[in-house]
């Protein structure tokens, strides 16, 4: 479904450039749960926002469903977007000034969806999320666990064929983690395609498929097997230890 080739992301801030990604090849499929997982500062957040679409590679391409992303008008490429990607983030990112039924039925809205199948499909979501009840509370009036379900409503409104996550239970305590994991797990199950940036690993094996980063590049990257022993099948060889001896 999403297929990246050769992205590279250089980071200009105030010091010296950062090269956060660096020439990824990555393809994920659909239904797949994929977990990238690293060390802080790795570049795994880049890579989630180049494949969200939410900053622009300096090199390498994107291709969704085929169709590379800079064939898109910016217009085009911001509806496919809404449609077709939902993120959640670690601070939720919730508007605070809305309540949590405007929050999910925002970006239906925003995608040309009618108000009667917007309200719909929140009052469906809210109901699986175990928000049922909060649909007039305002974001900072609910736990931590319960704005990040709120953002997980906003994030799958419109059936995305891709969900992004980075870092979802970041802020949570262990009860919060294990509910997100959970929440991600039954979405999955269902045939949700997900990539999650953790750097828990209880989070990372939730997934069928761990790919390792480190230094803005994949240096790992295994599938649970299913040939039924157990061990995971790697795509491609490695470790920390070999990408020690790559060179920039
Ligand atoms: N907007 C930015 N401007 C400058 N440098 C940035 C920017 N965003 C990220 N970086 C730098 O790029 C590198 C990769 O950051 P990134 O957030 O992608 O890593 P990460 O693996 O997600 O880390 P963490 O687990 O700590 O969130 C880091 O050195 C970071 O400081």
């Amino acid at each position: 479904m999403v297929r990246a080739e050769g992205l590279t992301k250089t980071h200009h801030g105030e010091g010296a450039p950062v090269r956060a990604v660096r020439g990824v090849d990555l393809c994920v499929s659909r239904g797949e749960f994929v977990a990238v997982t690293g060390p802080s500062g790795a570049g795994k957040s880049t890579l989630l926002h180049l494949l969200g679409g939410l900053q622009k590679p300096d090199a390498g391409s994107i291709r969704f469903d085929g169709q590379p992303l800079d064939s898109y008008r910016e217009s085009q490429w911001a509806a496919l977007r809404r449609r077709r990607i939902g993120i959640v983030f670690q601070f939720f990112n919730l508007v605070s000034n809305l309540t949590v039924a405007d929050n999910v039925e925002l970006p239906a809205l925003l995608a040309g969806r009618s108000p009667k199948q917007a309200r719909a499909d929140r009052a469906e979501l809210l109901a699986e999320l175990g928000l049922a009840g909060k649909e007039r509370s305002m974001p900072g009036e609910l736990s931590g666990g319960e704005q990040q379900r709120v953002a997980l409503a906003r994030a799958l409104v419109n059936h995305p064929d891709l969900l992004l996550a980075d870092e979802p239970a970041g802020s949570l305590d262990s009860k919060g983690t294990r509910e997100v994991l959970r929440l991600l797990s039954r979405f999955h199950q269902r045939g949700q395609t997900i990539l999650l940036v953790t750097h828990d690993a209880r989070m990372a094996s939730a997934a069928d498929r761990v790919i390792s980063f480190f230094d803005g590049r994949v240096v790992d990257d295994a599938t649970l097997d299913d040939d039924g022993d157990g061990r995971p099948r790697r795509r491609r060889p490695g470790g920390v230890a070999d990408v020690l001896e790559l060179k920039d």
